[in-house]
């Protein structure tokens, strides 16, 4: 059976080890032994294994679902909200981002926007654009229970009572959770709109074909059920046995490839998408990092990495292109492309026909990653480390709560606008991040962490910044926006092998935000910027436990400017 997607690899000098791989995966009757739902293809121990297999299930069990997710659209068009709010993180915001940018807004439905940022600029901003009597707000968690979506929630939800009133409040809601998590309570006893409860054996990562991704589709007027469709035509393909280049099961041959590659320390996944499939790799990014990167392992992927000539990529890379047709051998083209065909590069290039393969897609690296779970012989449904940022954060809080001031880390350079925090050699901001980088492991990588607020400025200053460091170490250099990458790479980062070296960029907010002690209460005791600010104490401290090292700039005033400002001098 020809997969859905054309898979066409180059593997180059992995070749013999990614044969060898799907050889050894055929012989154990690893693809049967996923489908019905082993455990032990992972671990001997079933704990969050044998219950978070239904995104297996999921194309075709969704399928039912469709028509009361369009009538639910139909309603809400009829109400004349004009805009949707998503309030969510990681798992619960990455596939409806991916979507609503994937397909243009259609006539007469609401556009979406995806707030997954407790920055108060970043809020005060979106609340700037929003006429709240024509807002609904989906609040998307699995858990019920993630201290930014909640904390969103309570600030919106405040926002919308004083405006259209607290009993009419609750209609401006809807709530995609877990049954019995604690939103689905709150979520009752507000009088929410809709409550859509979703599989609870399906983990968040690996909820992109769910109520998760299909309900704010639903609710832009996306097609899901053709996306459905393109997916289960990727399902059937993942379930075969057999494997060879160009046919066979192209789940198989894509984890064999991440898997293998990573074996033979080839763990930087680069991830090149086409401008259609734009958000994609930010989607691929959570699930690869919180899937493989623990237990001292772990598959680093790089997306949205501007690309270079192939003197700038370590020996650590391979690349994966996600494309339309014309674009694979044009559109992400270049010299990369072209250097990658010559032989520079194992690669591996994935076709779609069109924006609705994007189904067969999220299908496709959901079945590859736990195959390449599968090889590196770690749990890929768990996140073990995430707790840990938790945990710390929470200690900073209850000491804010108490003193009204956050934990105070000694500065090791006030240099104009910049102060700098961590161990440091050189006299200068620019002299001390170039030695920081410069000292991260060979085949390591470097983490840009940004507190800051997430806009096409700030993208465009840390792409510059991105591209400076990688040119000038060839390490890979990753970037996410804080707290967000928390509940992406923030597992890897802690979790992996240790190579990472991570650089936070913090700011001063322009404005704070009071976050609510609950709904429908003014009373606060805490501030959006307080919170950011604690999620990045809290990870710096995580990650020193870890044993990673942390460089903090804190950055005053134009930070966008700073960071080019860096980024040209490095
Ligand atoms: O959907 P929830 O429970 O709010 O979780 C959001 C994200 O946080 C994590 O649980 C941990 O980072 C992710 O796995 C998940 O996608």
């Amino acid at each position: 059976m020809p997969s859905p997607i054309v898979v066409e690899g180059h593997w180059q000098e992995l070749a013999e080890a990614v044969q060898d791989a799907v050889v050894r995966m055929e012989k154990d009757g690893i693809v049967p032994r996923i489908w019905n739902g082993d455990h032990t293809v992972w671990k001997q121990n079933p704990r969050e294994i044998s219950n978070r297999l239904g995104w297996l299930q999921a194309p075709w069990t969704m399928q039912d679902r469709m028509a009361e997710l369009e009538a639910f659209a139909r309603e809400v068009q009829g109400s004349g909200f004009e805009k949707v709010v998503l309030l969510g993180m990681g798992g619960s915001s990455l596939a409806p981002e991916v979507l609503s940018r994937m397909f243009s807004a259609r006539d007469g439905f609401p556009t979406l926007t995806v707030l997954d940022s407790t920055h108060p600029d970043a809020i005060t901003r979106v609340r700037a654009s929003l006429d709240l009597s024509k807002t609904l707000f989906i609040v998307a968690t699995k858990s019920g229970g993630t201290v930014e979506t909640l904390s969103l929630f309570k600030y919106f939800y405040n926002q919308v009572a004083d405006c259209r009133g607290a009993r009419n409040a609750g209609a401006h809601f809807c709530a995609i959770t877990d049954p019995q998590s604690g939103l689905e309570a709150l979520a009752r006893s507000l009088g929410f709109r809709k409550i859509f409860l979703n599989d609870p054996h399906v983990g968040g990562r690996y909820s992109a074909l769910t109520l998760f991704g299909l309900v704010p589709a639903a609710l832009v007027g996306i097609d899901g059920r053709s996306i459905l469709e393109r997916a289960q035509g990727m399902v059937e393909a993942c379930r075969q046995s057999g494997a060879s280049p160009g046919d066979g099961n192209p789940g198989l041959w894509l984890g064999a490839f991440l898997g293998a590659g990573a074996l033979q320390g080839r763990d930087k996944a680069t991830v090149i998408t086409d401008p259609l499939f734009a958000n994609f790799g930010d989607w691929v990014e959570q699930l690869i990092a919180e899937s493989t990167g623990k237990e001292g392992k772990g598959i680093v992927p790089v997306v949205n990495e501007p690309l270079g000539h192939p003197g700038v990529y370590g020996r650590d890379r391979l690349f994966i292109t996600v494309s339309v047709p014309a674009a694979c051998a044009s559109g992400v083209g270049s010299a990369l492309e072209t250097d990658l065909s010559k032989g520079a590069f194992p690669f591996v290039c994935l076709r779609a026909k069109d924006p609705y393969d994007v189904g067969s897609l999220f299908f496709l690296w959901e079945f590859a990653t736990v195959v390449a779970g599968h090889l590196l012989g770690i749990h890929p449904f768990d996140q073990p480390d995430v707790e840990s940022a938790k945990v710390q954060a929470k200690k900073m809080l209850a000491a804010y709560r108490e003193s009204g001031a956050l934990p105070q880390v000694a500065a090791t350079l006030q240099w104009r606008n910049v102060t700098v925090i961590g161990e440091a050699t050189g006299s200068t901001p620019r002299e001390i991040l170039a030695s920081f980088v410069d000292a991260a492991p060979h085949e390591g990588y470097v983490g840009l962490q940004a507190y800051v607020a997430p806009s096409p400025t700030m993208d465009a200053a840390l792409r510059a910044l991105r591209k400076a460091i990688r040119d000038r170490t060839t390490r890979a250099v990753t970037v996410g926006y804080g707290p967000r990458f928390l509940h992406s790479t923030g597992q890897l980062h802690k979790g992996d092998a240790g190579k990472g070296v991570f650089v936070q960029i913090t700011d001063e907010p322009t404005t704070d935000v009071p976050i609510p002690e609950d709904p429908g209460r003014e009373t606060s005791r805490v501030t959006f910027g307080a919170l950011i600010a604690a999620q990045a104490l809290g990870d710096r401290e995580a990650l020193l436990a870890a044993g990673r090292p942390v460089l903090r700039l804190h950055l005053v005033g134009d930070v966008p400017q700073t960071l080019h400002a860096l980024a040209q001098d490095l």
